[in-house]
């Protein structure tokens, strides 16, 4: 499929299954401290992706797969149907974890099913489901970096928001997959980063990764992205998603929305990259997504503990959608969709 060497640009996992416990790279800590977290409940597993220990969409996806497994291990049951009915309390605690990223809901459906098929067996099908889910997004995220590059022209400028990298998913990246294997075939001269306020993603944990891999980025602050794009220095806005809709409206970090708004103003591609356990086909449209709200702490906060605005009310929307018609391309594991709209998108996924 492309002949680079993968080992240099994905040393970085963010979530290792020791086999009795699940050790988390705790995101909280990046830059500043490169620090593991153990997880030894299913519950200290939700608590991780609430508290953004863990995150990004197909992270947190694979993180409760393995929650379930943690999960399994607190529990007797006679066969696999008493375990379906013992486990479910623990499933529906970590779909609780954050509302927005269809991965979270799209995994533990997948772990239900493996226990519903289930022999004699059944924590053993629950555990190969759980590595398959791991294994399977690493994968796809290889093969959206080489579609996604290749509709990169040599000599392209690009820009990020957020983070979608190795710490977002089970290595490589999305998004930041498809910035690797364009920088690596050449095509791609100069990465933009976005801050990515109020939790810095971009500045704390893009910048980290593209750093490990020797890739050179420049950071701008979310507001300098508009300036940027009028610039010509861009040629693709390249993003993550959380959810995709059956029209391909399309839920990302927010100020998602803005770029794509600017970057159609100024005849910047405008793509959105994420494997296929980010489709929500069962979701009409983007107006039905539930943005997650966090606490209003996270925007005063200005670096360590210090703060602004304190006593000043805060708005704080992590996620923003992106209607289909402002997106050039959505790239999957399974294929391009140009121009997505609801009968593109059931062309590619059905339902
Ligand atoms: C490939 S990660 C997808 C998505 O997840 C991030 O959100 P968060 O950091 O709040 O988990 C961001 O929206 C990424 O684009």
């Amino acid at each position: 499929m492309d002949d680079f060497d993968y080992a240099r640009y994905d040393r970085i996992r963010p979530i290792r299954w020791t086999g009795e416990a699940l050790d988390l790279l705790d995101q909280r800590k990046l830059p500043f401290e490169t620090q593991y977290m153990t997880c030894r409940t299913s519950d200290e597993v939700a608590a991780a992706i609430h508290a953004l220990a863990v995150r990004g969409a197909p992270a947190i996806g694979i993180a409760a797969a393995w929650g379930v497994v943690l999960a399994e291990r607190e529990i007797d049951a006679t066969d696999a149907r008493d375990a379906a009915a013992k486990l479910e309390p623990a499933l529906q605690r970590l779909n609780a974890a954050r509302p927005t990223a269809v991965n979270l809901a799209w995994a533990l459906a997948r772990m239900r099913a493996a226990l519903a098929r289930a022999d004699h067996d059944w924590r053993g099908a629950l555990e190969r489901e759980a590595q398959a889910i791991d294994t399977e997004d690493l994968a796809a995220n290889r093969r959206m970096g080489a579609l996604g590059a290749s509709l990169i022209e040599p000599g392209s400028g690009v820009l990020t928001h957020c983070n979608t990298g190795s710490l977002a998913t089970a290595g490589f990246g999305t998004a930041l997959g498809v910035i690797r294997a364009g920088v690596a075939q050449g095509r791609i001269d100069k990465v933009f980063a976005g801050e990515t306020r109020p939790w810095l993603q971009g500045a704390r944990l893009t910048v980290w990764e593209l750093q490990q891999d020797g890739i050179d980025a420049t950071l701008i602050a979310d507001s300098a992205a508009s300036h940027l794009l009028k610039s010509g220095k861009v040629q693709w806005v390249v993003v993550g998603a959380d959810r995709i809709c059956a029209n391909g409206d399309t839920a990302n970090k927010i100020g998602t929305y803005q770029l794509a708004i600017a970057a159609r103003h100024h005849g910047v591609g405008f793509m959105v990259v994420a494997p296929s356990s980010t489709v929500d086909m069962a979701t009409a449209s983007g107006d039905l997504i539930e943005i997650e709200e966090r606490d209003a702490a996270e925007l005063h906060a200005v670096g360590g503990s210090r703060t602004v605005a304190e006593g000043i009310d805060a708005w704080n929307p992590v996620f923003d959608v992106t209607p289909h018609d402002l997106i050039d391309a959505i790239v999957t594991e399974r294929g391009l969709i140009r121009r997505p709209d609801e009968a593109a998108m059931r062309a590619a996924f059905g339902g």
